[in-house]
């Protein structure tokens, strides 16, 4: 399988401190990466470094054979890097449906500039494919803020699915969420694997396990450790850095 991100050396120097340190990391197309780390590990900047939101100071960042280091945000975007922030930022006096058509339209500005126009029948089924992958076909009608903070985040995912993009960043999908919410993530996120490419970064280790395939650990900018869970969780160097922030259980 051919890389679809390839991160070679990257870094980034705020004023002499280097939060992403030599960072590298490749992710299969397909694939399905789950990055941790410790608080300040430099995780959320490094999702800024791949979108372009920051600016790096070093390294290379390859998109699908294109070098897209320091690219401008909406550019990355919109060749097809989809992130959904920690925080949901969805329209609450929308219906779930209308959130997915802003959404879609979004994406459909893209497409304007290439001269296609989606057909209604398409945008309909792209919108109802992502509803039901998200677990909202039956909110379709229901404004986003009355929604439970669960439905709001999964909404959210919907509403970068429906962009069709070809990698997503999920940064913490379950932060204050519910056991049972935090479950049906779970499902959520499976139910993508295979047909999308993802990077997840996430703090519980319980959400990591039914998920996850290969982690990447972070530790002060670099990369500690990589592999199965298993491997990671029997690391000497990842069970030492997480001494003190309670293990690797409750990074
Ligand atoms: N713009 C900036 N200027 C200076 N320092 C920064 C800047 N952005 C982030 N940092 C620092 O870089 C380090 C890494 O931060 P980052 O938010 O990427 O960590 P993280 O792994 O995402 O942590 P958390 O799990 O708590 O979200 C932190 O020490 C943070 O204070």
């Amino acid at each position: 399988m051919p890389a679809i991100l390839e991160i070679e050396n990257l870094e980034v120097n705020f004023r002499g401190f280097r939060a992403v340190d030599g960072f590298d990391m490749a992710v299969e197309e397909g694939e399905l990466r789950v990055l941790i780390g410790a608080n300040g590990a430099g995780k959320t900047t490094l999702m800024d470094l791949i979108t372009g939101r920051t600016k790096s100071t070093g390294g290379k960042v390859t998109f699908l054979g294109d070098n897209i280091t320091n690219g401008q945000e909406h550019k990355i975007a919109r060749r097809g890097i989809g992130r959904k922030f920690q925080v949901p930022s969805v329209f609450k006096d929308l219906t779930v449906r209308e959130n997915f058509e802003v959404a879609h339209t979004r994406s459909l500005s893209v497409w304007r500039n290439l001269s296609v126009s989606a057909k209604p029948r398409q945008r309909n089924r792209q919108i109802e494919g992502a509803m039901e992958l998200t677990s909202l076909a039956d909110e379709s009608g229901t404004f986003a803020g009355s929604l439970s903070h669960g439905q709001s985040q999964w909404l959210e995912l919907g509403m970068v699915l429906v962009q069709s993009p070809k990698l997503v960043l999920l940064d913490e999908p379950t932060a204050g969420m519910t056991a049972l919410e935090t479950e049906k993530t779970s499902e959520i996120i499976n139910g993508l694997k295979s047909e999308h490419s993802i990077i997840v970064v996430e703090h519980d280790m319980t959400f990591v396990r039914s998920i996850c395939e290969i982690i990447t650990v972070m530790h002060l900018g670099k990369k500690l450790a990589e592999g199965t869970v298993e491997q990671i969780e029997n690391d000497r160097a990842v069970i030492d850095a997480y001494l003190g922030s309670g293990g690797i259980t409750h990074a």
